[in-house]
């Protein structure tokens, strides 16, 4: 983006054009105010027709009824009962990473000449049944849970074995690496801006001092420092690097003398959108004051920012994402201090804030840093409450029967 300053770039992945919007402003015209015909998935080889997601998964299907039917299903108070275990990130979205996106016809050739995609298919389809037997063994539990939602759904509105099996797995798949990453970078930034931490604490302190801990409705109405912050956070090391999944337009686009096809592989480059100067003068200063009264600067929507995406297609986790973590990251402020970690000699480390995976996904390199418990008082009410959670989630811990294995017979 700094070396064409253009706000529009078109990388060839053979003779599939991927556009890579570079400007704030240019990705709203097209991803937000076009949103009518930008909200559409372009054909996706890996991600798609290998892995046999082109139908069943929320994330590639085409913008439509069916689509709407899986953010229906998704957007349901149960999800927030889901625990989450951690996928790794793999670079689908990536242009030029499988060379198989420019030449979709290797994606056919038989596997003794070209093995990787029928290994990544067959891996998806070993995924997708296990996944669904685990949804099956989730429903039959005495608890309330998502599986018992979604098997009752199935018959409703005609789901396929595979788009229930998509609908659990990609609140892993979407929800895990994503909110650890971000909580990963604030305790970072926090470290390495230690003005920020102090007033960010200084809030907290005056709401709530040391005789409780936050609660919902403190998120809502009293720790304004503390939404500013997470934004800024959420800005400055945006997990999703290229705004997660393209979009595709449905029809034909003309923009500013620029012709795009219709079904045009189009994305936003997060990390030069956000880190633009002209919108947010020191990009990589952590300030959130630049979301605390108001934006500081203009920005093309209210927000201020795009972590979460684009248009009618962003992030159907998004509500869910925010509220974990305003709640984890308040109280993480609230009850320790956060400062780098110390090496074998007792100097403190120091940090790299610019030292992130090399990912779609991105997350802070392994760092050193340490927590202490603010005051003796608070150290006892965390491990209290604590004791309460793991007390309260005990009716979930029931431990799965279903093994990779059954999986793998079943698939
Ligand atoms: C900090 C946390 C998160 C970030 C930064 C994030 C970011 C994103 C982005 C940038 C997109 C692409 C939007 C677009 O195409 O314009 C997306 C899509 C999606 N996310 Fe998230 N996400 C987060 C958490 C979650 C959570 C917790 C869940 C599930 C519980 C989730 C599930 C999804 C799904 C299913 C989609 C695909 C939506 C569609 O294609 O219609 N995400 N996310």
């Amino acid at each position: 983006a700094e070396y064409y300053k253009n706000p529009l770039t078109t990388i060839w992945v053979g003779r599939e054009p991927r556009i890579i919007v570079q400007d704030a402003w240019v990705a709203s015209d097209l991803l937000e105010k076009r949103a009518d015909i930008f909200s559409s998935r372009p054909r996706f080889v890996v991600m798609g027709d290998v892995i046999d997601a082109t139908t069943t998964n929320q994330t590639t299907l085409v913008y439509g009824d069916r689509w709407r039917v899986h953010r229906k299903l998704m957007t349901n108070d149960e999800v927030a009962q889901l625990a989450l275990a951690v996928m790794e990130a793999v670079n689908y979205v990536v242009p030029g990473y499988f060379l198989m996106e420019a030449v979709p016809f290797l994606a056919k050739l038989p596997s003794w000449i070209y093995s990787t995609p029928s290994k990544i298919g067959k891996g998806a389809a070993l995924f997708s049944q296990y996944f669904y037997l685990l949804t099956q063994e989730g429903a039959n539990a005495k608890v309330p849970t998502f599986g018992k939602t979604l098997l009752k759904a199935q018959p409703e509105f005609n789901l396929s074995d595979k788009e229930v099996s998509t609908l659990a797995s990609n609140l892993i798949g979407g929800g895990v690496d994503t909110t650890s990453s971000t909580m990963l970078s604030f305790i970072l930034a926090m470290a390495y801006f230690p003005d920020v931490q102090k007033k960010l604490q200084a809030e907290l302190d005056e709401v709530l001092g040391d005789n409780r801990s936050q609660t919902w409705d403190d998120v809502d109405h009293n720790l304004p420092y503390l939404i500013a912050t997470v934004k800024e956070i959420l800005r400055w090391r945006s997990v999703t690097v290229l705004a997660g999944i393209p979009h595709a337009n449905t029809v034909d686009y003309e923009y500013k003398g620029y012709f795009i096809p219709a079904g045009t592989n189009i994305t936003g480059n997060l990390w030069a959108i956000h880190r633009n100067p002209r919108d947010f003068p020191d990009p990589d200063v952590v300030r959130p004051e630049r979301f605390l009264n108001g934006l500081e600067n203009a920005y093309p929507n209210q927000r201020g920012s795009n972590p979460f995406g684009y248009g009618r297609r962003q992030c159907s986790g998004q509500p869910l994402a925010e509220q974990g973590l305003y709640y984890s990251l308040g109280r993480i402020a609230w009850a320790f201090n956060i400062e780098p970690g110390l090496d074998e000699n007792g100097n403190e480390v120091k940090l790299d804030i610019f030292a992130f995976t090399n990912t779609e996904n991105m997350r802070p390199e392994p760092f050193k840093v340490r927590l202490s418990p603010r005051t003796p008082k608070i150290k006892e009410m965390i491990l209290a409450e604590a004791q309460t959670a793991r007390d309260e989630l005990r009716i979930y811990d029931i431990e799965t029967k279903v093994t990779i294995k059954e999986a793998l017979q079943a698939a």
